[in-house]
């Protein structure tokens, strides 16, 4: 069973719940309590693999200046940024979270893996209210290597579904790569007695 943990971050009213309710529940409810944080989890099968997700949605996030995240940076395997396509001033706090997970990759996660990241134009529907173009998304999700859409939580369930798999099959490609890179204990131990005795058994 591999374990996954995605946090959904975004400003006030994004629709993060909505985003991890629609993929959960396959429904879409319209009100959300935003007064707690929970982690939900889901097993689920993907490419054959057994996956026990957890699901981080926090309450309101906090206000751009305050923006610490060591928890979540800390917890999360892989990230989904939301914004409002018809609220500019969620996008510029997406632009901030993005620029803090960076930040914290370049510095005390250097050596990892790229952290997955999804950023998300939410409520497509709103169009005709929209105040952040499809293209200024693509560009910030390309500025920020990360992968990018636009969807409604409310009308789209398919691309709701769509979006998560490629996050999961992002994060799972991840820790194929690290535990490629890392040999797993007993066979590093193996090696390392047999660098041992092999050497001794030469000098005898
Ligand atoms: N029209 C439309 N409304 C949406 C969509 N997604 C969410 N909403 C609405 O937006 C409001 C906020 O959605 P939530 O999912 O609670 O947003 P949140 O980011 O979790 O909000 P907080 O927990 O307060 O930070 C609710 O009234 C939802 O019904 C969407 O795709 N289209």
């Amino acid at each position: 069973m591999t374990e996954v943990k995605v946090a959904v971050l975004g400003g006030s009213g994004a629709g993060k719940s909505a985003l991890a309710v629609r993929f959960l529940t396959r429904r879409f409810i319209g009100e959300y309590s935003s007064s707690a944080e929970c982690i939900y989890s889901k097993h689920l099968c993907l490419d054959g693999r057994q996956i026990h997700l957890e699901i981080y949605d926090p309450c309101s996030q906090p206000q751009q200046g305050k923006l610490s995240l060591t928890d979540e940076l800390h917890w999360a395997d892989g990230f989904i940024i939301v914004y409002d396509i018809s609220d500019r001033a969620s996008f510029a706090f997406a632009k901030a979270l993005l620029y803090r997970i960076r930040e914290s990759h370049t510095g005390v996660w250097k050596k990892m893996a790229e952290p997955s990241i999804f950023l998300v134009g939410n409520k497509q529907d709103l169009c005709h209210m929209r105040e952040v173009g499809w293209d200024e998304g693509q560009k910030l999700a390309i500025d920020n290597k990360c992968q990018f859409c636009e969807l409604s939580a409310a009308e789209h369930y398919q691309e709701v579904v769509a979006m998560f798999t490629k996050v999961l099959r992002n994060i799972t490609s991840n820790f194929k790569v690290k535990e490629k890179r890392r040999p797993s204990g007993s066979k590093s131990m193996a090696k390392l007695i047999n660098n041992v005795f092999g050497k001794r058994r030469k000098s005898v």
